[in-house]
């Protein structure tokens, strides 16, 4: 079974990339190279500033996050992949709002902006579905989640979602016990765990529509899990959603999880468009310090890339996002190996191959 569909499901992307690169010469047939990039930018660790760990310096942010994105268009042309557009979604900074928010669980404040904010990121990624362009969205906390998952569905309801991340991030705004938005994304886009959004200041645009943007738990796998709430498990396991731990990683290999992981997504439709959404902290703290939520144990260096590899030869990624990359969380040599592997997960997400 397993080896069928795989095989079907790269047989479908063959077809489709053979079928997107009539008239464009010199394509590498094994990627989507042929697709139009948008490079999304998003800024957006309000929460966590607020709760006063001093999680960023905005400079050393947009520097870094530069230097992603120019990389990205500079590689472009040499990579194959056309048309690469970087766009900066400008932060809604609005200090004095904040500063004296007394506690950390007053997601109702905080999420005036991060509402703002991902409504501003959703409102982007559905038009750029729409126009057939492929978005790679860089944070940015995970948070932005919410905006990237919300421009998606509205723009491709039937889209698969591949979680990558040590945690589950699965915590309503009354189950989190940090009040972090960070951990809270995925739990907004379920109607099984946030029925209304519209309660919520600053989410109320989530239910605006005819058929406003949900995900089924059945179109979620997560990859790399280690550290999960109390109440995230008893959501995961109520919901049954498809998870893959470090256990079963360590237990299967890399390489068998992730098929799993396709296979549960494109079972029924080989054709079903995937969004990864990966979390630098999913990788072991050895190679990717530079972030807010450090946990031991993650992905090895080849198995974080191997993640964004074969997602890429399945032919269904259509979106992508890295989030959590935060140079100012770690010494000059921690944060330069953290940048350095997102930069080289943007090439594999972009389609750079081994061979
Ligand atoms: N995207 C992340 N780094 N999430 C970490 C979440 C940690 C914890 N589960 C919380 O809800 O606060």
């Amino acid at each position: 079974m397993l080896r069928s569909v795989a095989r079907k499901t790269a047989l479908a992307g063959e077809l489709r990339s053979s079928v997107s690169h009539l008239g464009q010469a010199e394509l590498n047939s094994s990627s989507f190279t042929s697709r139009d990039v948008d490079i999304l930018e998003k800024l957006l660790s309000e929460e966590v500033r607020i709760i006063g760990r001093g999680f960023r310096n905005e400079a050393t942010e947009i520097g870094k996050r530069q230097a992603i994105g120019d990389d990205c268009d500079r590689k472009g042309g040499g990579m194959g992949y056309s048309n690469v557009h970087t766009q900066h979604i400008p932060s809604l900074e609005s200090e004095n709002l904040y500063r004296h928010v007394a506690s950390p669980k007053t997601v109702s404040v905080i999420g005036l902006e991060v509402g703002a904010g991902t409504k501003a990121l959703a409102d982007l990624v559905e038009s750029r579905l729409k126009l057939g362009r492929f978005p790679l969205i860089l944070g940015g906390d995970h948070s932005i989640g919410i905006g990237s998952l919300a421009g998606i569905l509205r723009a491709r309801p039937n889209t698969g979602v591949i979680w990558v991340d040590a945690h589950a991030d699965l915590n309503t705004p009354s189950s989190s016990d940090s009040g972090n938005m960070h951990g809270m994304p995925l739990a907004f886009m379920m109607k099984e765990l946030v029925p209304d959004r519209s309660v919520i200041p600053g989410f109320e645009w989530l239910e605006k529509g005819t058929s406003p943007p949900r995900l089924s738990p059945d179109s979620l796998v997560y990859v790399g899990l280690r550290d999960i709430d109390k109440a995230e498990r008893q959501f995961i396991r109520k919901l049954g959603i498809k998870t893959f731990t470090m256990y079963d990683i360590d237990h299967l290999g890399i390489g068998r999880v992730m098929d799993l992981a396709l296979e549960h997504l494109l079972k029924h439709d080989f054709d079903r468009p995937i969004h990864l959404s990966y979390d630098i902290d999913a990788v072991d703290p050895m190679h990717a310090p530079a972030t807010g939520t450090a946990v031991r144990g993650g992905l090895t260096w080849r198995e974080a890339h191997f993640v964004a590899e074969h997602v890429v030869q399945s032919g269904a990624l259509a979106s992508a996002e890295i989030v959590e990359v935060n140079a100012e969380l770690s010494d000059g040599r921690g944060a330069s190996a953290t940048v350095e592997l997102g930069h080289q997960l943007v090439n594999a997400l972009l389609g750079e191959a081994m061979l």
